[in-house]
C-alpha cells in the first residue's frame, strides 16, 4: 500500500511582484507524494513548478493550505529545519557548493548536515576512502580532484558533486530542479542515467522538474503536470508507461 510522506492541501502562494502587485502562484493546490514515489514534473514556463519546490523546502511560505510530512504539519517550518530531511538539486552548477573549498571539504560538509561537524584533517582523512568510491561512480575524474577547490572544477563535475551531496545522507525528499539542463548533452545524459541508477536502488522519494520530455516519460513511476499554479495532470505506474511523447504534445497544445 501507498504510504504518504509529503501532503500538500488546498496550498496557495502569493507574492508581490516588483511593483507591489499581489500574484497568486499556486492555486490551491494538492498533492500526495507516496514513499518512494520517483514523480517527473512538467509544465511550461511560469507554471508554478519552482514555486511548488520552494513551498515544499520552506523557501516560499504557503499563504493558505496545509503542508505535512509523515503527518507531521510542516508548514510553518523554517527551511533550515527542513534542510535536515529535504535535499534540492538546482539547475546552476554553482548552486549547492562552496566554491573555495575542496571536494573532500564539501563532501564532508553534506555528510555532516545533520550534526556539529568539524572540518579536522583527521576527520577528512577517515572518509577519503569512502568519498573516492562515491565519487568514482560519477565517470568523470571527480575522484582525481578531491582536494581540488570546487570553483576550479568543470560544470559537470561540479553538478555531480552537488548531487552526490544531496544524496550522501538519504534526505526523505530530493528536490531535483532541472538538474542537467545546464549541461552538455552527454555530461546531462550521464548524470541522468545516475540519477535515475541511485534513486530507484535507493527507493529514493524524488521530485524532479524537466522540460525534456523523452526524460520525463523515460523515469520515474509517476508524471505530474503543473499548468498556472494547479496540478493538471498525474498520471502513475501502467498508465504512465503508456504515455508517449505525442500524448504529452497534444496535451500541451490543448492548452
Ligand atoms: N518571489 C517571487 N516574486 C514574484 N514573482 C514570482 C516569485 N517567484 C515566482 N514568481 C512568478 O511566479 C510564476 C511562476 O514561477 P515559477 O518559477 O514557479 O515557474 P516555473 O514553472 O518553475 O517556470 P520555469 O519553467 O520558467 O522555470 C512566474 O510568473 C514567476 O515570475
Amino acid at each position: 500500500m501507498n504510504k504518504p510522506l509529503i501532503t500538500l492541501t488546498d496550498v496557495s502562494t502569493t507574492v508581490q511582484n516588483s511593483t507591489g502587485t499581489s500574484i497568486n502562484i499556486l492555486k490551491k493546490l494538492n498533492l500526495t507524494i507516496n514513499e518512494g514515489d520517483f514523480i517527473t514534473v512538467l509544465g511550461s514556463n511560469g507554471a508554478g513548478k519552482s514555486t511548488l519546490f520552494n513551498v515544499i523546502a520552506g523557501g516560499i511560505k504557503a499563504t493558505t493550505g496545509t503542508i505535512k510530512l509523515n503527518n507531521r504539519d510542516i508548514t510553518h517550518e523554517s527551511e533550515l529545519k527542513r534542510t535536515k530531511y529535504i535535499s534540492r538539486v538546482f539547475q546552476d552548477p554553482k548552486l549547492g557548493t562552496a566554491p573555495r573549498m575542496t571536494v573532500a571539504e564539501n563532501l564532508l560538509l553534506a555528510l555532516n548536515r545533520r550534526h556539529s561537524f568539524s572540518l579536522m584533517p583527521r576527520h577528512l582523512n577517515k572518509h577519503l576512502a569512502e568519498f573516492t568510491q562515491i565519487t568514482k561512480q560519477m565517470g568523470n575524474g571527480l575522484d582525481q580532484r578531491l582536494q581540488t577547490s570546487v570553483g576550479s572544477l568543470s560544470g559537470g563535475q561540479r553538478q555531480a558533486l552537488s548531487f552526490l551531496m544531496a544524496t550522501i545522507q538519504k534526505p526523505e525528499l530530493l528536490l531535483l530542479d532541472e538538474h542537467t539542463a545546464a549541461l552538455d548533452p552527454k555530461t546531462s545524459a550521464q548524470l541522468m542515467h545516475l540519477t535515475n541508477e541511485k534513486v530507484t536502488s535507493n527507493a529514493q522519494t524524488a521530485l524532479m522538474i524537466t522540460h525534456n520530455l523523452e526524460d520525463a516519460l523515460t523515469y520515474g513511476n509517476r508524471l505530474i503536470v503543473l499548468h498556472d499554479g494547479q496540478i493538471t495532470l498525474d498520471v502513475t505506474g501502467t498508465a504512465k508507461e503508456q504515455l508517449t511523447k505525442d500524448d504529452l504534445l497534444n496535451y500541451f497544445a490543448s492548452y
